[in-house]
């Protein structure tokens, strides 16, 4: 089954807990977490995942876009996340940085920047429970989908399947109504979206419209 994560980074960051009450039909609430190093943008800390977690029953998926993650995983896991991301690109000690997200006992997963080749994943994806492709360069919400990821989606699906792995593809940046079908058909089974919830007339209906073109 596909699942629908959005973003809080498009919400209404002033009224954070109604934005989070209107997209509860969705299966995951999407954390962004970047730190002005890894990334050009500072958002949340564990003290706002904190806050959130006592008003949602969806799962608290971080994604973090930040350098030393190692640092923060413990923090982030007490603070309610229930599946921290981290970047391979930000990681030298990748299989360290996985085991150290397991032995928090919450889900483990991997971010790819467009540009990172799925090769980046050779020595690790058994560890994982997610893969997160990204579909633009990570820093912002609101920017175009990068269509060459639809390939990059569909080969690490199949190798997926090849080895019999039961692992979760998100996906991440520019999805909307009229691109989703095609990165579920790709192989992708989580769906980030920020903009095309947060920033419609009706986010409640935008998740239940996004889960429609997902069958
Ligand atoms: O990780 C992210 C940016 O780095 C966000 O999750 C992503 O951009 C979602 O926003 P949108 O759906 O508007 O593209
Ligand atoms: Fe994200």
């Amino acid at each position: 089954m596909v699942k629908i994560a959005p973003s809080i980074l498009a919400a209404d960051f002033s009224n954070l807990e109604e934005e989070i009450k209107q997209v509860s039909k969705a299966e995951y609430l999407h954390l962004d977490v970047m730190d002005g190093h890894f990334v050009p943008n500072i958002t949340i800390g564990p003290l706002v995942v904190e806050a959130i977690s006592d008003k949602t029953d969806q799962l608290l998926d971080a994604h973090l876009m930040i350098e030393n993650p190692d640092q923060y995983i413990p923090d982030f896991a007490d603070s309610g996340a229930e599946l921290i991301t981290v970047h391979a690109e930000a990681c030298p000690h990748l299989h360290r940085t996985v085991q150290n997200i397991k032995e928090q006992e919450v889900k483990a997963g991997v971010a790819l920047n467009p540009a990172t080749p799925l090769t980046a994943l050779d020595h690790i994806l058994p560890e994982l429970d997610l893969v997160l492709l990204m579909t633009v360069n990570p820093g912002f919400g609101g920017q175009k989908f990068i269509e060459d990821m639809l390939p990059k989606i569909n080969r690490l699906r199949k190798r997926i399947e090849q080895n019999n792995l039961d692992i979760d593809i998100q996906v991440d940046g520019g999805i909307k109504p009229y691109n989703v079908d095609r990165v579920v058909e790709a192989g992708a089974n989580v769906i980030v979206a920020g903009s095309a919830i947060f920033g419609s007339d009706d986010p409640g209906q935008a998740v239940v419209d996004l889960q429609e073109s997902c069958k």
